[in-house]
């Protein structure tokens, strides 16, 4: 579809663009991503849910859209905002244009804004609520306004269970099985029970929803809390049942909301981030060891506290041992008494660097009474 169309934020701010992939309206909180490259992993990332994604990357769409990058059954983002959309998508793997899989999807975009100038915005006043608006009959720019604004805030919103699995289902490890996890998926990417995999561990992918009893069926060597969207204070069942984890002693290890979900059942605080850390380069200092790993990042909310202190726990006593040095963020934790940890970034990347896959191998390790 063509066509002029307009990006709404919150503050009253308006941008005027053209119609990228599908027309009509959406509504969500927008928020910028710094990633130069992967946009498909970062569209198909069910994370982004109810999220308009700003591209601080101008051109967008160079590589077309595969059949083999999807990091779950669709595209998640509630709308895409690019300054400028490739014209002749060019890459071995594509099978069509990433404007074409919008509009298939139909998932409505803006093409044509000054994305550096919305980003200066979030960056400066926070990330708000946002709509995107194209086509016929849909108002005056006060009414898309009041539409914004009428719109549910991220903080508060428990959305998990709108993008979980409705029905366990297993990836089997890859050659010899050495381990077997239960992952509660709160929004899993596909990239993780790949990596888990890749390393001879099964993964039986659990609905959010499920009791402890769901969640341990079958005796798991160990439990994974996955990546998700929404606001991790509403998260109470995913809490309880990483205290019954933690209780029974099972290994567990948890990613960017897991890693939300066990610092709460830590008794850590959550606070939502002004804009949040949303790219594939971002620096996290490992406390124990003293390196720094370059990260795929995805997260509005964090978990309260100072990188590099110890805290006492019910579950006895926790480093804070990861943190962001760019703003002193706590980016991981590491329980003292119990077989748990857990990170604020993506170890499986998709998209994004390496630098992290050891996590799993640590997971492994844990399993593995190490
Ligand atoms: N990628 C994630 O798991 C995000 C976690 C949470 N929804 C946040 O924004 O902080």
């Amino acid at each position: 579809m063509t066509g002029e169309a307009l990006l709404v934020l919150e503050d009253g701010t308006i941008h005027r663009g053209e119609t990228f992939g599908a027309g009509g309206r959406t509504l969500g909180e927008a928020v910028f991503t710094t990633g130069m490259t992967g946009y498909q992993e970062t569209l198909t990332d069910p994370s982004y849910h109810r999220q308009i994604v700003v591209a601080t990357a101008p051109h967008i769409g160079n590589t077309g859209w595969n059949d083999e990058d999807d990091e779950s059954s669709r595209i998640h983002v509630a709308g895409y905002v690019v300054r400028d959309p490739a014209r002749a998508p060019s890459n071995w793997r594509s099978r069509r244009s990433l404007t074409e899989e919008l509009e298939r999807q139909g998932i409505v975009g803006v093409a044509g804004v000054d994305t550096r100038a919305v980003t200066r915005r979030l960056r400066e006043s926070g990330a708000m609520r946002a709509g995107l608006f194209s086509g016929d009959g849909l108002g005056t720019e006060r009414e898309m306004l009041e539409a914004v604004r009428d719109s549910p805030e991220m903080t508060g919103a428990d959305l998990a269970g709108q993008v979980s699995t409705t029905a366990p289902y297993v990836v089997p490890a890859a050659g010899e099985r050495r381990f077997s996890v239960a992952a509660l998926d709160l929004g899993i990417k596909s990239n993780t029970p790949r990596m888990l995999a890749e390393r001879g561990i099964e993964t039986r992918v659990v609905p959010s929803s499920a009791s402890i009893d769901e969640l341990l069926e079958g005796d798991p060597d160990g439990v994974f809390l996955s990546n998700g969207p929404g606001d991790p204070a509403t998260a109470d069942h995913a809490v309880a049942l990483t205290s019954a984890v933690l209780e029974r002693g099972v290994p567990l290890f948890g990613i960017c909301f897991g890693n939300q979900i066990l610092g709460r059942a830590l008794g850590l605080g959550t606070f939502k981030l002004r804009y949040g850390h949303r790219g594939i380069n971002i620096p996290v200092i490992d406390h124990t060891t003293g390196t720094v790993a370059i990260t795929s990042q995805n997260h509005g909310f964090a978990l309260a506290g100072t990188p590099g202190e110890h805290v006492d726990s019910p579950h006895g006593r926790v480093h804070l041992s990861h943190g962001c040095p760019n703003d002193d963020v706590v980016e991981g934790v590491t329980c003292l008494s119990v077989p748990a940890f857990s990170v604020q970034y993506h170890p499986e990347a998709a998209a994004g660097p390496h630098d992290a896959a050891d996590l799993f191998d640590r997971f492994a390790a844990l399993m593995g009474g190490r």
